[in-house]
C-alpha cells in the first residue's frame, strides 16, 4: 500500500543518525521523517535519547554519522550564512523554559531578534508584545523576570520566544511537564491553535499521554538507539515492544481516557 505521506513534504528528514557521546552511542542507524503542518509526538522511555535527537537535528550536538535535511538543506552541506538562514525557521521550547533569568519575559523574546534581525528597538518591543499576546500571557506579563512567573507562565514565555522570528517549525521538549493536567490540556489547546493560526509543524518530546491522545497527528517511538515505529496512534499502539505496551495500555495509561480508535 502506498504511504499516505508519499505526497507530502518532509520539512525534516534524518537518515543513518548515529550520536554518541564516549563510547556510547545513544541513537544508532536512525531514520526519521515529519511531514509538514503535522505535530510529531517523540515518545520513549528515560534515557532513550529524545531530547539528544531533538539537539541533534537542531545542530547542537554533533553526528557521529548520518544526514539531516530541515527543509530540503543538508545543514551540514552549506555554508555558514545558508546554515543560519535555515535555523532561523524553527524555534525551540527546552525543557524547563530555559529562559534568561536576569532578563525580562519581553527581553527574553527578543534575543533570537538582536542574533538574528536588525531591527529598531520599537519595532523589536512591538514584535515581542505581540507574541507575548499570542500565547495568551497578559502585557504585564513582559516586564517580569523568570522568577516571577508561574511554571505555566515560564512555558508560555518560552513558547513566545520560540516564536520569536515567526518559525516553520517549533521544537518543543516536554512542554507539558510540571504543569497540573488543567494547565497542561490549556498548553495543548494553545499549541494546537498556533499550528492551525501559524500552520506551524511541530516536533514535540513529551511523555505526557493526553498531550499524544488530543493533539498529536502522529507518533514517532524511540528504543532500542533508532525510531521503533513511526505512525498514528493505532499503528504506534499495535506495535509489539514490551516498552510501547507498558506505555499506552498500563495502569499509568488506563487512568487516561484513551480515544476511540476506530
Ligand atoms: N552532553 C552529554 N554528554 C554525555 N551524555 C549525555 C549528554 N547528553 C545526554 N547524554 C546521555 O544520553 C542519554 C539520553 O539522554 P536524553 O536526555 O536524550 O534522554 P531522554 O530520552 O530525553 O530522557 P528523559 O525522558 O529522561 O528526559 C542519557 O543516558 C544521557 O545521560
Amino acid at each position: 500500500m502506498a504511504d499516505r505521506h508519499d505526497e507530502q513534504e518532509a520539512i525534516i528528514r534524518a537518515r543513518g543518525l548515529t550520536v554518541g557521546f564516549g563510547e556510547t552511542n545513544i541513537l544508532e542507524n536512525l531514520d526519521l521523517d515529519v511531514y509538514r503542518g503535522e505535530i510529531l509526538g517523540v515518545v520513549g522511555g528515560s534515557g532513550t535519547g529524545k531530547s539528544v535527537l531533538l539537539r541533534t537535528l537542531v545542530g547542537l550536538v554533533p553526528k557521529r554519522a548520518g544526514r539531516v535535511e530541515m527543509f530540503g538543506t543538508d545543514i551540514d552541506a552549506v555554508s555558514l550564512a545558508e546554515r543560519r538562514a535555515v535555523e532561523r525557521r524553527w524555534g525551540i521550547l527546552f525543557q524547563q523554559g530555559a529562559l534568561f533569568s536576569s532578563l525580562t519575559v519581553k527581553q527574553n523574546v527578543q534575543v533570537p531578534m538582536r542574533e538574528h534581525l536588525h531591527l529598531p528597538q520599537r519595532l523589536m518591543d512591538e514584535l515581542a508584545m505581540l507574541k507575548i499576546a499570542m500565547v495568551g500571557l497578559q502585557p504585564d506579563a513582559a516586564e517580569k523576570y523568570p522568577s516571577e512567573l508561574s511554571g505555566g507562565m515560564i512555558k508560555r514565555a518560552a513558547l513566545a520566544r520560540a516564536l520569536a522570528l515567526d518559525p516553520d517549525l517549533v521544537f518543543l521538549d516536554e512542554p507539558t511537564s510540571g504543569l497540573d493536567p488543567i494547565g497542561a490540556a490549556d498548553f495543548d489547546d494553545l499549541i494546537s491553535k498556533l499550528r492551525e493560526t501559524l500552520g506551524l509543524t511541530v516536533f514535540m518530546v513529551t511523555h505526557d499521554l493526553d498531550s499524544l491522545f488530543s493533539i498529536c497527528d502522529r507518533i514517532a517511538a524511540l528504543g532500542k538507539k533508532r525510531i521503533l515505529v513511526a505512525g498514528d496512534l493505532r499503528t504506534v499502539m499495535d506495535f509489539p515492544d514490551p516498552w510501547i505496551h507498558e506505555y499506552f495500555q498500563g495502569k499509568r495509561a488506563r487512568a487516561v481516557k484513551v480515544p476511540d480508535l476506530a
